[in-house]
């Protein structure tokens, strides 16, 4: 499965699989140290993920793991403005995942290049933001979970609902302003989806072709890996596997934690893909 067009102006190459480096800047993702210590060490460790191979970085100020406390918008701020003003000078492109205008505006003119939304632009003010500003946007699929698991929402077809439903969000967008091209689309593994939906999309995800933009799979240390002997958080081997099977069926860019592992897994990827053109 070859990549997207590359007539695309995103800010990475387009004639590989791009691995997207996660950045948590959440207190509880730090020694407990001042403030200074904290931007220091997120720095660091951005760039020993570009020196691993990262091709952007994804910097999130608020953990979006289901009933998760919401961070205030001031907090949000606090936590992710300073830490891209000092990436931007890095040689590496951002992308920030956040769920509010205000801070999308304000990484973006701190330097940020790339808005990373889970709500999938359901926020008309995202979507004002995408529009005038006209920079890179992911574009994720998510349900939000119910919230007694017992009656968890199950899908006739994952693949095609979640397709569908994006399609709708992609339409949206446009009335909005959003130019398609700028558009990465994203299934949202683990979104109020099953760990054999994680499965399902990860098997099916050439069909999402069918949408025309890039596509981003997140399954970094997921839940779905219950099913393979590893656990959320905990799930390195599975994670490195799921990497190259997504990569072999048309992801464009993947999202992790480790990015050495995942780097060479995309890679294996990419040579099976193309064996007289890939280049180390
Ligand atoms: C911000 N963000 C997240 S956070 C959830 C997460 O990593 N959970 C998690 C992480 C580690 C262990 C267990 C769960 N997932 C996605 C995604 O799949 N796509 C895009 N575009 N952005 C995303």
């Amino acid at each position: 499965i070859q990549h997207s067009e590359p007539d695309r102006n995103l800010p990475w190459p387009q004639d590989r699989t791009v691995v997207m480096g996660i950045l948590n800047v959440t207190p509880d993702s730090f020694h407990d140290g001042g403030r200074y210590e904290r931007i220091k060490d997120a720095v660091a460790r951005a760039e020993a993920m570009i020196d691993a191979g990262a091709d952007v970085i994804d910097v999130g100020g608020e953990s979006t793991r289901p009933g998760a406390d919401p961070v205030e918008i001031e907090e949000e701020l606090d936590r992710v403005v300073p830490v891209v003003e000092e990436l931007a000078d890095l040689e590496v492109p951002i992308s920030v995942d956040t769920r509010r205008p205000e801070v999308a505006r304000a990484v973006i003119d701190a330097g940020a290049d790339v808005l990373n939304d889970v709500e999938g632009l359901q926020d008309p003010e995202m979507r004002r933001v995408a529009a005038e500003t006209g920079v890179p946007v992911v574009l994720m699929h998510s349900i939000e979970a119910p919230v007694d698991p017992e009656n968890e929402i199950h899908y006739d077809d994952v693949v095609e609902e979640t397709i569908r439903e994006l399609g709708d969000r992609l339409l949206a967008a446009e009335k909005a302003g959003v130019d398609r091209e700028q558009v990465i689309i994203d299934p949202g593994i683990g979104f109020g989806k099953t760990a054999r939906e994680g499965f399902e999309l990860l098997d099916r995800l050439a069909e999402f072709e069918a949408l025309g933009c890039p596509l981003l799979f997140g399954h970094s240390h997921k839940s779905m890996f219950g099913l393979t002997g590893e656990q959320a958080g905990a799930a390195p081997n599975s994670t490195i596997a799921a990497t190259a099977i997504a990569a072999r069926n048309g992801a464009d860019i993947i999202r992790v934690h480790d990015v050495a592992e995942n780097v060479a897994a995309v890679n294996v990827a990419d040579a099976a893909a193309d064996p007289e053109g890939f280049e180390p």
